[in-house]
């Protein structure tokens, strides 16, 4: 049977209507969006090729491999992946530095290329344990303006970056799945486009997105569940006890452990994904990174409609304090989020009992 593509505009096509709307804004950009994407197409191929390239398998910088700055085995495709952004994204003269999940420090545009004036922080390769079972991961990244003193010459440093989510200019991710697409916000919505694999064009093939506000399908690692907080714990015993529980319906559970596909699914059809602040290692607030995980993540999700928080707050207003920082996440469908919100702030049953509670009031106001 003949294949019958949907005709549909291209991804610049999309940027130069977008910029329309803003008379300010200048090619850079639309420039710094193309070469994202363009390094995200050159991912999709490495990937795609799978275990027919050399490109499987751990990163073997040693003997024993390469460990990152999160303490986490590096895959070759995350090392090819990370040289793939630096190496599509630093010449547009639109950047003036990128941190990443892969580089502990913060890359600056080397002195002999034009600087620019925006920041991209990403994670090259998300669910990289997924690579070597031939299952979904994607890439994400988010866009920030650099500090004035930046874009005029003063050398880069991590505070630069250490911006809270609200001021993203921009937000994106790559899902390498079935089909390779490119999810997109520049503030005026979520567009998603799909990869035409003979012609190379991203071509806008899910406009102006919206989560669902309620669900009945929610995504958590439940072997962690013994680490959980009693709020979270409460949240999946009522989503498990399903019709004859406080909740009343069934819910279904799905988990990839990618974030990316975990996102897109949500973003497809609703749903709530927790990787919340848990006890299994005091030293981490959460598993996902605040940078170039859950800021982008999060400002895709609200940009659709749906809620992203820590649990606590809003995760966009959480102000950074490192690189790398990690923290909990919740996002999805808005009124599923809010329930898990309230649950975080109301009282647990053992201290709404506890007699200081009720007289000292400490936890009242
Ligand atoms: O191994 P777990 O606990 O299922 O964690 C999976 C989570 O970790 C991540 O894989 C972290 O991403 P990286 O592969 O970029 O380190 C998320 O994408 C995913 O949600
Ligand atoms: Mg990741
Ligand atoms: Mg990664």
């Amino acid at each position: 049977m003949p294949i019958t593509l949907r005709t549909a505009s291209t991804l610049t096509q999309f940027l130069i209507e977008q910029r329309r709307r803003f008379p300010d804004a200048r090619g850079e950009f639309n420039a710094l969006i193309l070469d994202a994407a363009m390094a995200c197409k050159a991912i999709a191929k490495s990937v795609a090729y799978g275990a027919l390239t050399d490109t499987l398998g751990n990163h073997e910088e040693e003997e024993g491999g390469s460990i990152n700055v999160q303490g986490e085995t590096q895959k070759k495709l995350d090392v090819l992946s990370n040289d793939l952004f630096i190496r599509r994204s630093e010449w547009g003269g639109h950047l003036a530095g990128m941190v990443s999940e892969e580089m502990e420090g913060p890359y600056s545009i080397p002195s002999h290329l034009p600087r620019g004036k925006y920041l991209l922080a990403f994670d090259p390769l998300d669910g990289s344990s997924n690579i070597d079972i031939n299952v979904s991961v994607g890439s994400i990244f988010s866009v920030l303006r650099a500090p004035s003193h930046v874009a005029e010459g003063a050398p880069l440093s991590a505070t630069d970056f250490l911006q809270p989510g609200t001021e993203q200019v921009a937000a994106g991710y790559a899902l390498y799945g079935p089909s390779t697409m490119l999810v997109l916000s520049v503030g005026t919505g979520v567009h998603g486009f799909t990869l035409d694999p003979v012609m190379g064009e991203f071509m806008l093939t899910h406009p102006d997105l919206r989560v669902p506000d309620d669900t009945q399908e929610f995504a958590i690692n439940a072997s962690n569940a013994r680490f959980w907080e009693a709020p979270v714990k409460r949240y999946v015993d009522e989503c498990l006890a399903g019709k004859t529980g406080p909740r009343g319906k069934d819910f279904n559970m799905r988990w990839i452990a990618s974030m990316v596909a975990d996102a897109h699914r949500i973003l497809m059809r609703g749903g709530v994904f927790l990787y919340p602040r848990d006890t299994k290692d005091p030293s981490k607030p959460g598993r996902l990174r605040l940078l170039y995980e859950a800021n982008p993540v999060g400002f895709i999700i609200e940009q659709a409609g749906g809620r992203a928080s820590t649990g606590r707050k809003p995760v966009l207003r959480v102000q950074p304090s490192s690189l790398h920082q990690r923290v909990g996440l919740v996002f999805g469908s808005k009124n599923e989020v809010e329930r898990i919100e309230r649950y975080h702030a109301e009282p647990s049953k053992a201290e709404a009992e506890a007699p200081l509670f009720a007289e000292r009031s400490l936890f009242r106001c």
